[in-house]
């Protein structure tokens, strides 16, 4: 569940009246995500999406996702840009959250990704790295490789609550993986850092929303491709690999960008980097999330068996 603030008929009516949008028919919360509070809004006009951000998001940042957004879909890719409102304003206050109304996209997102929607998927992430050649705005990456050894000090040995020994382990192979990070000789661009499927909407096996952009950031391309990889390629546990969907992701991708044998043998280790850093961020949340929160939390488990998968491919190439 994520509608951490509660929108008034009266305000939203009242905040709708800025934009040329018609009037309210309905709201209604979306109980999917985790981090900001979204609303289905439907006008006389049409259906948008209301999105207030919480406190993960850092209200400085918004102009950056929305000039992606509006990029990306100036060039036809199927993101959902902010709607101005009748000055331009894209971005408002509402409830006393910073507000946006966003385009609604149609589709669904897969729980359970074929092979030929991966594919769809990975093609769509390779035509949005194409399309970000030109976009002149940067962002470090908040939730990037220098990011996580002080969130993983942040954590401490209460990792252990989560499993015993993990502090440890996880502690040693981010020493590994940190170690190891190529710090130049791969290109970078703005990158989604996020595309996890509840993040692709499809009907069948067409892409029709790219949506969440809100970790998106200046980062290695591959590592976009690469946290795709560890969301997509394994069951919702973490234990299972498909290797189908593993060589779809890759093809896809390979629409757009034909990967190196050097990008081939650099992906295990940015997925296992991105493990880490869902490991922990999932963590995070699951040490400071009190149980009866509306939230669910999240296994950070199911990444920390994904870690361990790649980091034996890694062994397997050594
Ligand atoms: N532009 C959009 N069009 C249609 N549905 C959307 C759109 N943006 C968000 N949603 C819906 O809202 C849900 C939560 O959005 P998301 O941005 O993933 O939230 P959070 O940032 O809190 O994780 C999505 O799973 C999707 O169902
Ligand atoms: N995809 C991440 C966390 C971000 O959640 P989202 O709902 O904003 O996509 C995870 O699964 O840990």
């Amino acid at each position: 569940m994520a509608v951490y603030t509660q929108v008034s008929a009266e305000a939203l009516s009242a905040f709708l009246e800025r934009f040329d949008v018609g009037e309210l028919v309905s709201a209604k919360g979306i109980a999917e995500g985790v981090e900001n509070s979204n609303y289905l809004v439907d006008t006389t006009k049409s259906r948008f999406i209301l999105t207030l951000y919480e406190k993960r998001v850092d209200q400085g940042d918004l102009p950056y996702f929305m000039a992606l957004l509006d990029h990306c879909a100036d060039r036809g890719l199927p993101v959902p840009p902010a709607v101005p409102d009748r000055d331009g304003t894209l971005i408002h206050t509402l409830e006393g959250r910073p507000a946006c109304l966003i385009q609604f996209l149609s589709g669904v997102s897969v729980s359970h990704p074929t092979p030929a929607q991966a594919r769809a998927a990975a093609e769509a992430m390779g035509k949005m790295h194409k399309a970000v050649a030109d976009f002149p705005l940067n962002r470090p990456n908040s939730m990037g490789v220098d990011t996580w050894r002080p969130l993983f000090e942040r954590c401490g040995t209460s990792l252990n609550d989560i499993a015993p020994g993990l502090y440890d382990e996880l502690g040693q192979a981010l020493d590994r993986v940190t170690k190891a990070w190529p710090r130049e000789g791969f290109d970078s661009c703005a990158i989604h850092a996020d595309l996890f499927p509840d993040n692709v909407l499809m009907l069948g096996n067409r892409v029709t929303g790219l949506i969440d952009f809100y970790f998106a950031s200046t980062d290695l391309r591959l590592y976009d491709l690469a946290v795709m990889h560890t969301a997509w390629a394994f069951d919702a546990t973490g234990t299972k690999f498909d290797p189908y969907v593993s060589e779809a992701l890759l093809h896809g991708y390979e629409t757009s960008y034909t990967l190196t044998e050097q990008e081939r043998a650099i992906l295990p280790l940015l997925a296992t980097g991105a493990c880490i850093r869902f490991t922990l961020s999932r963590a995070w949340d699951w040490l400071n999330t009190p149980a009866d929160a509306l939230v669910t939390r999240k296994d950070p488990m199911a990444f920390w068996r994904r870690a361990r998968a790649y980091e034996s491919a890694l062994a397997a190439l050594a």
